[in-house]
């Protein structure tokens, strides 16, 4: 029993978090989902800068190569398919049958992984980010379009919430500076950690 119930809220101008949006059996079927995914590779993204991502990631449909988009994985092995089920589950999201999302970052974040503040900016659509959540809980910093810096809003991201940016808030900075390990209900197959999965529009051409 929450002494607060979570509500669904407004965090900016088009940005909104849905808590408990995915019901146990849907988280269920997405994490096993994401085993799926991951036997094709779940890998630190390395940066230009030559740091290395504390998060490990697997695309679908279009690698994300910082910065920028490729039909190709670093290795040159073709890019494991947006499936047409995970679309369907974006068009719920946003209420939108003409959501058309052909990209999926699915990262995982161990105890101590985290993800500094930046834009989601490669994509050439403005149309709406989806953000779906597993696992253990995180902190998750939704902040401006001008800079990386404040004003924010840090939000309690758990297991099931949905988190959609569009609109005025499309190319806001956002971050998780912490997950909160220990969290995760083991009910829905992940033992530890936490899993992000965020649908987006490439606007790039099949
Ligand atoms: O893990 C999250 O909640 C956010 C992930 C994210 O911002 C991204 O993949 O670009
Ligand atoms: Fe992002």
């Amino acid at each position: 029993m929450e002494l607060f119930p979570r509500q669904r809220t407004e965090i900016a101008p088009g940005a909104v978090h849905v808590p408990d949006w995915l019901s146990a059996e849907e988280q269920r079927a997405l994490v096993e989902a994401c085993r799926g995914w991951a036997r094709a590779g779940m890998r630190a993204t390395r940066l230009p800068g030559g740091g290395v991502m504390s998060v490990r990631t697997v695309c679908l449909g279009w690698q994300w190569i910082p910065y920028r988009y490729s039909r190709t994985t670093e290795d040159g092995s073709p890019v494991t398919p947006f499936p047409e089920w995970l679309a369907e589950l974006g068009r719920r999201a946003v209420g939108d049958p003409g959501y058309r999302p052909d990209v999926a970052l699915v990262n995982y974040y161990d105890a101590s992984a985290r993800m500094g503040m930046h834009q989601d900016r490669e994509e050439r659509s403005p149309d709406p980010v989806v953000s779906l959540s597993l696992g253990d809980s995180c902190v998750f910093r939704f902040g401006n379009t001008e800079h990386r810096n404040r004003p924010w809003t840090d939000v309690e991201l758990r297991s099931g919430d949905l988190f959609v940016f569009g609109g005025s808030s499309r190319l806001a900075y956002h971050g998780v500076p912490r997950t909160l390990p220990g969290t995760a209900d083991p009910a829905i197959g992940l033992s530890s950690g936490r899993l992000n999965i965020t649908l987006r529009v490439s606007g790039l051409d099949g």
